[in-house]
């Protein structure tokens, strides 16, 4: 899937500006935008607001889609189209000019969801097929809440019982889904909070007076200060630490958006600010019945499954380790 460079291409004299190649090259390229148009009717929930960030209904909404048949036809369309666009979707990616404009213009393509420019020779070819890490990798919107049955084997040396299926909940993130989550409060026994640290420039779709991170801290500081979850395990994966790292290293400062940072402009030493930061809202925040509620915390990067499946089991043991202190077993 392609992502849209901007909100709104260029207009008019914009046109009138750009050089006579690349004039050629975008004319030879506007059936992209047909292809685009249509694949996010298809993809896209219709009852979540038109956002420029495209994001698509799970396979289960899409089965119950009124024509599937049509749907497959329609994306081998798409399909078509693309590959046969390849050589000039790559001109354009590669162009000098082009990556001069976008980067005057602070869009980073590549540092966005679902981001596959650079896997053209994969990807816009007919035989393509969708690997798990393109899956992962797509951006796929949580509306509501859903769960999920994982089976978890026991940790060695531990009891059966807890060889039972986990039940996990799944909610989405977005401002007008936070109402879906407080009936799932009661009784959940811990959190994964995810943190993505590196839109820490970006100003939040909701509400572009704060930032991403501005808006995480602040639901942070909301979710340890929620008397309901004083027994919760909290667990907080400072996520995105990969397209943090190379946002850092593309000069963008995390002094010049976080007030109180000092340090150094390095991945490392952000996650342990971040950290800190976090434990430190936990411990003033948190109600009195709390007291003594261990926060986990994380650096994450989980697009990279291998290190995240390590990160996985040891959370999967920090809550039993919870929940056996809980029941005074230990
Ligand atoms: N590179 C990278 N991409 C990530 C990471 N975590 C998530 N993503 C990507 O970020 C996008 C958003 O992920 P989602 O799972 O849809 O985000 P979410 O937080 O669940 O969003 P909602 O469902 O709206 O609450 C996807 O395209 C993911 O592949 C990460 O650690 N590194
Ligand atoms: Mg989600």
């Amino acid at each position: 899937m392609l992502p849209r460079f901007a909100p709104s291409g260029p207009h008019g004299d914009d046109i009138e500006q750009l050089p006579p190649d690349l004039r050629l090259l975008r004319l030879r390229l506007i059936p992209l935008r047909r292809v685009e148009t249509d694949l996010r009717h298809r993809l896209s929930d219709s009852t979540v607001p038109v956002t420029p960030e495209l994001s698509v209904r799970s396979l289960a909404q899409l089965s119950h889609s009124p024509n599937p048949a049509s749907l497959l036809r329609e994306t081998a369309e798409a399909q078509d189209v693309i590959t046969s666009l390849r050589e000039d979707i790559r001109h354009l990616w590669l162009d000098e000019r082009v990556r001069t404009a976008l980067r005057q213009k602070g869009i980073r393509v590549e540092e966005g969801a679902g981001f596959f420019l650079n896997d053209l020779d994969r990807i816009a070819i007919s035989s393509y097929t969708p690997s798990d890490d393109d899956v992962l990798r797509a951006r796929l919107r949580t509306m509501g809440v859903q769960e999920w049955r994982i089976p978890f084997p026991p940790a060695p040396g531990q009891h059966p019982t807890f060889s039972q299926p986990w039940a996990l909940y799944d909610v989405g993130g977005a401002r007008t889904q936070r109402r879906a989550w407080l009936p799932f409060f009661d009784g959940v026994n811990a959190i994964i909070f995810l943190a993505p640290l590196s839109p820490f420039d970006t100003p939040l779709p909701e509400d572009p007076s704060v930032t991403h991170l501005g808006d995480t801290l602040a639901l942070w500081h909301a979710i340890t200060s929620t008397p309901l979850l004083a027994r919760t395990t909290l667990i907080v994966f400072l996520n995105k630490c990969d397209l943090l790292k190379c946002k850092l290293k593309s000069g963008v400062r995390w002094t010049d958006w976080v007030r109180g940072y000092k340090g150094e402009e390095e991945v490392g030493a952000v996650v342990r600010w971040m950290r800190d930061r976090f434990r430190e809202i936990a411990r003033t925040k948190s109600p009195p019945a709390a007291k003594g509620r261990t926060i986990y915390v994380y650096p994450t990067s989980v697009t990279d499954t291998k290190a995240t499946a390590v990160t996985l089991k040891s959370v999967r043991d920090g809550i039993l380790r919870e929940h056996l202190k809980m029941a005074e077993f230990v």
